[in-house]
């Protein structure tokens, strides 16, 4: 029993649940939900997800105390009705559709779920069937032993994540903002305990992601008169467009080191480097322009500074002997939360500087607000507490920013405490895995991100509101 009255129900799950626990994850791989495109998706393998977590997850769909609705037609939001309505709810998300694989350079098909070495393989097992699977999991055995939550929840299942979430997390917002529905926070996808990814430091650490990049889907384009190759005009509009991407590719946007949340997350990580690389970063007043520099270096930490310019998609040319009449290019950049699509435009025209190639904004939305992660921050705290007694290996817990983007930034309306952080240990490895080949999770880390929500759940419901400090008041 806790002090709060409630009793406490440990851990620990049985040599059948344990077996129960892998084979229902690899059962969820297998069913191919693919988000192709915002119009293509395999609804067949997304009607027949649903299907599947009511079979393997009989206890969460036949209790009293929850309340399941399928959201356009194929999302999943269940209503958990906790015993004190006094206690402001919280919710908790995941996707369960998954970008395409080909088999093509995977260890095993990407659609089997094969259990190899103590992986299980396949596409979704890190992005994000495991968190969909491993919610569900807990709440599951958490029933089971007739736990009854004193604090409501929500748990939000989306399946159009990959392509935008505008039907299935929009929807469900959508839904709860009319119920009037206000969150104390939400966890989502968007971050993990990171190994390995930065050079000298040993030690893994767990990031919660406090925001997400913006994003500006910007398309290019040079319009010309077509006529003969055989007497060409000095540019063709592939010329003046390529040196246009070249400028852009050449002048990256302002790096943004030491503003926003990375500036906590590096003051709690420099007492873990050796010397010398801890005296740096005690001492960035000095050494600010040497770490922004190094900063930039990798892809992974360069995107964590900076607006990032991608060009993605380019298109020009009809015959080799025809002028062309057109050129193209869309330009996918991610904007760092210290900057505005606005501002990011404005660079964009500066650099350019050329009249003839015109701007079209194809999509465009801002940066998700700074979610507070001070010591009142009850869904920060609940996770930093969380993972310090799941994983006490783990010594540090710091801010970050996802870099990607997920479902979450279509709740901003309902709350303000958002934090991406998924319990599970990464490398740069298993990062590259994400929407690349070979993704895996070991039955380990498994197990644990169930337990993690096993704990999350209960110590959600015995929170205690810190007591302010004498010069707070
Ligand atoms: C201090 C140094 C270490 C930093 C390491 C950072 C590692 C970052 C870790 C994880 C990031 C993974 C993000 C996983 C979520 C991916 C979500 C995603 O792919 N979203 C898509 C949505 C597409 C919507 C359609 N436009 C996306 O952002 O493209
Ligand atoms: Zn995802
Ligand atoms: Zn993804």
């Amino acid at each position: 029993t806790d002090p709060s009255g409630a009793s406490r129900i440990p851990p620990q799950f049985s040599e059948e649940e344990r077996v129960a626990v892998k084979e229902a994850l690899k059962g969820a791989i297998q069913i191919p939900t693919v988000s192709f495109s915002h119009e293509k998706s395999n609804t067949t393998a997304l009607a027949e997800f649903g299907e599947y977590i009511r079979k393997v997850f009989p206890t969460v769909f036949h209790s009293s105390l929850i309340q399941h609705e399928v959201v356009a037609n194929y999302s999943h939001l269940f209503t958990v009705q906790g015993s004190d309505s006094s206690l402001q709810p919280y919710m908790l998300m995941a996707h369960f559709d998954v970008v395409p694989a080909s088999e093509e350079g995977w260890e095993v098909p990407p659609f089997s779920g094969l259990e190899r070495d103590g992986f299980i393989h396949g596409r979704g097992t890190l992005d994000n069937k495991n968190s969909v699977m491993a919610i569900l999991q807990a709440l599951e055995l958490l029933l089971i032993r007739n736990y009854r939550p004193r604090r409501s929840f929500f748990i939000a299942l989306g399946h159009d994540e990959e392509v935008s979430g505008t039907k299935g997390a929009r929807t469900i917002s959508a839904l709860l903002q009319a119920r009037g529905v206000r969150l104390a926070f939400l966890v989502d996808e968007g971050s993990f305990i990171l190994e390995d990814f930065i050079p000298n430091l040993k030690k893994p650490f767990a990031m919660i992601s406090v925001s997400e990049k913006g994003a500006l889907d910007l398309m290019l384009r040079v319009d010309m008169t077509p006529g003969h190759s055989s007497a060409p005009p000095k540019e063709t509009s592939i010329g003046i467009l390529s040196a246009a991407v070249s400028r852009l590719e050449q002048t990256p946007m302002p790096n943004m080191f030491g503003s926003g949340p990375m500036k906590k997350a590096l003051k709690l990580l420099a007492n873990e480097f050796p010397f010398p690389a801890n005296l740096v970063l005690n001492n960035l007043w000095l050494f600010r322009p040497l770490v922004s520099r190094l900063m930039e270096r990798n892809p992974v930490t360069n995107a964590l500074v900076r607006t990032t310019t991608a060009v993605t998609i380019f298109n020009a040319g009809v015959k080799v002997n025809v002028i062309p009449p057109f050129a193209q290019a869309t330009i996918n950049f991610r904007i760092h939360p210290s900057q505005t699509v606005h501002e990011v435009l404005e660079l964009v025209k500066n650099i350019v500087a050329d009249d003839r190639v015109q701007l079209h904004v194809l999509r465009s939305f801002e940066p998700l607000p700074i979610s507070p992660s001070d010591a009142q921050a009850m869904g920060y705290q609940l996770l930093q507490q969380t993972i310090q007694s799941v994983f006490p290996e783990v010594n540090i817990v710091v801010p970050g920013i996802c870099i990607a983007n997920t479902d979450s930034r279509h709740y901003t309306n309902i709350t303000n405490g958002i934090y991406l952080f998924n319990p599970v240990f990464l490398n740069s490895q298993g990062f590259s895995s994400i929407h690349g080949i070979n993704e895996k999770i070991s039955v380990q880390n498994y197990e644990n991100q169930v337990k993690f929500i096993f704990e999350l759940i209960q110590n959600a419901d015995t929170y205690k509101e810190p007591v302010p400090h004498l010069h707070e008041l």
